[in-house]
């Protein structure tokens, strides 16, 4: 691909906020997809990840700051979440023409594309996890778009799949020339798949290539040789919580109604899905910050 085309930029967020209901879901949300680039957005439940690429995409319109999409973008998007009636008879081909025509030849080259023209005629219904899923991606490229938007594409995908998924993805991405905007809870092989991983925690938490993070040492010390994703984004030092109620808890014991980019970085909700920190637990991070649950505690006695 020329080196001009695969600069071309398809989407900017700045700064961009989400709010609703008197509460920000998502603040201070700033990043591009080029073409050619993978970016992948992770996070905790509920860290703003699929409105973060709802924005992306045009879907919802932010608060504030400001999302700019490339004049004529073409996008190819995998929801989390697909309403099919599963009692209804529905065929792939036809799975694949519901949000638009596509001519046989268009169909049979995304199947094909995705592993599975075999299962042109088989019932939705009776399709395995990762056959569901190659069905969704056969779908979304099949008219051949400038980003690729896929909301946790390995989801019911045993881990042998989900490996030949992200490998799958990439070569799309090779082929068509198309960005791609990732969103993953799989950690441990997103890593091999990705340009940009962003981390999200109600704003942008850290950024970063996944080679620089797996070459550093505390990635090195936390997860050793079993590190083999990008779980050593989380090993940074956070510094606030977000509460319940939505407010955040800083580290001097403060309390407000929502973070901001300047904040810095969470405690404990990222770093949670392997362990809390103790005096023992030899993770190298600075013990005399609040535990998760320390500082859910003090929260909810603030609160009240
Ligand atoms: N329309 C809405 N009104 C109010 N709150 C909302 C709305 N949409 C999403 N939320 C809340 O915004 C937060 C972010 O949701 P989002 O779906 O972006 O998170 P996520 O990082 O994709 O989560 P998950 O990993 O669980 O899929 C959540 O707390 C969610 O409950």
């Amino acid at each position: 691909m020329p080196a001009a085309r695969q600069q071309e930029r398809l989407v900017r967020l700045d700064d961009a906020g989400i709010r609703r209901k008197g509460r920000w879901l998502v603040r201070g949300v700033s990043f591009d997809v080029t073409r050619g680039e993978i970016v992948t957005l992770i996070g905790p439940n509920g860290s703003g990840k699929s409105t973060s690429a709802r924005m992306a995409i045009g879907l919802l319109k932010p608060d504030e700051g400001s999302v700019d999409i490339r004049p004529g973008l073409r996008v190819g998007y995998v929801p989390q979440k697909m309403q099919i009636d599963r009692t209804m008879p529905l065929a792939v081909e036809r799975l694949m023409t519901l949000t638009g025509t596509l001519t046989k030849r268009e169909i049979a080259a995304a199947l094909a594309e995705t592993g599975i023209s075999h299962l042109a005629k088989a019932e939705v219904q009776d399709l395995s996890g990762g056959e569901f899923q190659r069905a969704l991606l056969a779908r979304a490229i099949a008219r051949k778009p400038d980003l690729l938007v896929l909301d946790e594409p390995v989801q019911g995908v045993d881990f042998n799949g989900e490996i030949a998924l992200y490998e799958l993805i990439s070569t799309i991405r090779d082929r068509i020339g198309c960005g791609i905007l990732l969103i993953s809870h799989d950690l441990h092989v997103v890593m091999a798949a990705t340009d940009t991983v962003i981390c999200l925690n109600g704003h942008v938490c850290c950024r970063g290539t996944p080679e620089i993070v797996s070459q550093s040492s505390e990635y090195q010390r936390l997860f050793g040789a079993r590190a083999s994703g990008a779980l050593a984004l989380y090993s940074h030092h956070h510094d606030h919580t977000h509460l319940p109620d939505g407010r955040v808890l800083h580290a001097d014991g403060t309390v407000t109604d929502h973070c901001t980019p300047g904040d810095g970085h969470h405690h404990g909700a990222a770093v949670a899905d392997d362990h809390i920190h103790g005096p023992d637990c030899g993770c190298g991070h600075d013990h005399s910050r609040l535990t998760r649950s320390d500082a859910l505690q003090k929260g909810n006695n603030d609160a009240r």
